[in-house]
């Protein structure tokens, strides 16, 4: 990959398409949780593709498909010939857009589809200060949904229990003061989909996916899922 640019690059980890979201697993067959999460991912580039401030999408991958996905969406990619883990994988990305002389970088997990344009333009917008560090907590306050480092190789990455925290405080060792966006103000980006009841939280969000139409689709969300009688034709 040569990002060939300086600038905010976003930074999407996808994990293989067949091992995602096994926390989804006791409620939806493997069929429908890779289709959503190929429906996730495809909402989460489009966003990035749209919003204002960015220099580009990278995708980091093992997985052939995913990388596909990527391409389609006007993303670089980073193909993993193993698969390390999301804390490797995204220090590589780290030093490979520094090398490339990016300025910063912009992580987003592939599993916030409700995320938009201007959620990721507002924030990218609010990253004022170089070395500097801005975190979107995940709606539970736990996990690190947005992390936006420049440059993007500054620190070490904890993603993993209580990630937003710990990336909080590796900030502060490096004497930099983070800023941590409240998820209510981004409650698009915050609403990442782990469990079976974020699927019902994407309903309280007015949004327009793919991942949303897939749901109702399939009787998961929308009017099937709440009319037991509609949902069993
Ligand atoms: N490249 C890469 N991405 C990863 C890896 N593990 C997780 N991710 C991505 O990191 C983001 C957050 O991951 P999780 O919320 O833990 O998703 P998950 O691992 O699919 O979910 P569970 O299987 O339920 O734990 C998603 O975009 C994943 O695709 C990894 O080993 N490599
Ligand atoms: O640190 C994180 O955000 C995790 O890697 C993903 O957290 P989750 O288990 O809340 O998705």
């Amino acid at each position: 990959m040569n990002t060939g640019a300086a600038g905010i690059w976003a930074v999407v980890p996808v994990k293989e398409v067949a091992l995602a979201k096994q926390r989804l697993a006791s409620s939806l067959p493997p069929s429908l949780r890779q289709a959503l999460v190929r429906a996730m991912m495809r909402d989460v580039l489009a966003a990035l593709q749209a919003a204002r401030g960015l220099a580009g999408t990278v995708v980091v991958t093992a997985d052939a498909e995913a990388g596909l996905l990527a391409r389609e969406h006007g993303a670089r990619l980073i193909f993993e010939r193993s698969v390390r883990g999301l804390n490797l994988a995204v220090a590589e990305a780290a030093t490979r857009l520094r090398v490339d002389g990016a300025a910063g970088m912009l992580v987003l997990p592939a599993d916030i589809p409700s995320v938009t344009p201007l959620e990721i333009s507002d924030l990218v917008a609010r990253h004022t200060r170089t070395p500097g560090v801005s975190l979107v907590p995940a709606h539970d306050g736990q996990g690190t949904n947005a992390l936006l480092v420049s440059p993007p190789d500054l620190m070490t990455f904890s993603y993993g229990p209580m990630s937003c925290s710990l990336h909080a405080g590796s900030a502060q060792a490096l004497g930099i003061a983070p800023v941590v966006h409240d998820p209510a103000r981004f409650p698009g980006l915050a609403l990442d989909v782990d469990l079976p009841r974020d699927i019902e939280r994407l309903e309280r969000l007015a949004s327009t996916t793919r991942t949303r139409r897939l749901l109702e689709a399939e009787g998961l969300l929308g009017a099937r899922a709440r009319d037991p009688a509609i949902r069993h034709q």
